[in-house]
């Protein structure tokens, strides 16, 4: 009889004792099944995540975010920040990534986000305290192993308890009981068009240039012509493990789906998959890099369509829905964009509305 006391009970060279030992053993279980949830929950979540300038430019390097402002203290200061703070889409990472341990590590579809705000720029150092609220629970109509959770989320500077950004997110999460499948059948990525063909506007312009008034006047010129102001980004950006698993994991983001391969073979995507905020970066990135950026304000309407695996390659196409010139400070004024980020086979991945305060001509 095996003394199971003693430290040398298990013979790992055994292979099939070693797997009958694995099938009798419970797991301890990470993460929460879609019960847990209810609507008016407040979650605190304890990771300790501080903003750091290594991590800022690793993520901005990785993604191709080359805006100066957040690289280099002359323009950060020209830009009106008082030293270079950490990258908007860095922080959003971050403040979302601590909260995956908590809200979305049983697995599950990252379905989109609204209402993200940047309600101030954060510096490297800066400690996170994060908080979410459940705003919303439904079981999946379409998906019967999974349900649907809104969250608002809000990350803020342990130190000083300022809000620094904040959003509702929305995840299928697996349902214990029907016992969690990877769901139903595999996502096309394409939103069905209800009169069998496309409604496409004529003509799309692209502007001139990145400043504020090459949008407003393609707006113009668009509005005469009954065209829209639309353009696709050259930039590409294939996806290596650095950016599927390596990224996610310097938030702390601990969703199987970027960093599990065994578990993640049997999924419909067969592979780990990018974190939403990666692909979105990216894409983002190619956008900034058609414009003279000079702050993010908010996004809305944020959606995932559909999966991004390794070898993937990402590339961006912009709409200009808006121009407000009355916003921000007199050098500038703001625009609303739609962008879609889309795979080498032009299947959308992403899309989301974004409003930036863009800068002038001096
Ligand atoms: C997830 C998908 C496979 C779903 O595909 P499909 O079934 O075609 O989509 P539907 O549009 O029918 O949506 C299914 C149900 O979900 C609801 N929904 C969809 N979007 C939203 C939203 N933004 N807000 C609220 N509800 C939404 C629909 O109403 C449907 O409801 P019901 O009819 O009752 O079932 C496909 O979309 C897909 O593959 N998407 C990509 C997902 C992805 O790759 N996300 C990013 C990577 S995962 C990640 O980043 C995880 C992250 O780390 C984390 O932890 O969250």
């Amino acid at each position: 009889m095996t003394d199971w006391s003693d430290p040398d009970a298990i013979d790992c060279s055994d292979g099939a004792t070693f797997d009958a030992l694995l099938d009798r053993a419970d797991t301890r279980e990470k993460g929460h099944y879609f019960e847990f949830f209810a609507e008016g929950d407040e979650l605190t979540h304890d990771p300790g995540l501080r903003l750091s300038q290594h991590g800022s430019e690793q993520w901005m390097g990785q993604t191709l975010n080359h805006d100066p402002a957040y690289w280099r203290s002359d323009t950060a200061r020209e830009r009106g920040f008082e030293d270079v703070p950490v990258h908007p889409d860095y922080l959003l990472a971050c403040v979302m990534g601590i909260t995956v341990e908590d809200l979305s590590e049983k697995g599950g579809y990252f379905l989109g986000r609204t209402d993200v705000e940047f309600h101030r720029s954060a510096r490297p150092g800066t400690e996170l305290a994060v908080t979410s609220r459940v705003v919303d629970t439904r079981t999946s109509s379409s998906r019967p192993a999974y349900g649907i959770v809104t969250w608002a989320t809000e990350g803020r500077d342990r130190e000083t308890g300022e809000t620094l950004v904040s959003y509702q997110r929305t995840n299928m999460i697996p349902r214990r009981e029907p016992a969690a499948t990877d769901g139903g059948g595999e996502a096309t990525g394409r939103p069905d068009d209800p009169d069998g063909g496309p409604d496409l506007p004529e003509t799309l312009l692209a502007p001139e240039g990145g400043r504020f008034e090459d949008f407003r006047d393609a707006l113009d010129d668009a509005e005469a012509e009954s065209a829209a102001v639309a353009y696709r980004h050259e930039r590409g950006r294939t996806m290596d493990d650095q950016l599927v698993a390596g990224l996610p994991l310097a938030t702390l983001n601990t969703a199987r789906q970027h960093h599990n391969r065994d578990e993640m073979a049997d999924s419909p995507s067969g592979d780990i998959v990018a974190y939403g905020d990666v692909t979105r970066s990216i894409a983002l990135a190619h956008a900034r890099s058609d414009e003279a950026t000079y702050r993010e304000r908010r996004f809305a309407d944020e959606r995932f369509h559909s999966f991004v695996t390794l070898g993937d390659t990402i590339y961006g196409f912009t709409r200009v829905l808006d121009c407000d010139g009355d916003a921000g400070p007199e050098a500038v004024g703001a625009v609303t964009f739609e962008h879609v980020a889309f795979n080498q086979d032009n299947t959308p991945v992403y899309s989301g509305r974004r409003t930036a305060l863009v800068q002038r001509y001096q």
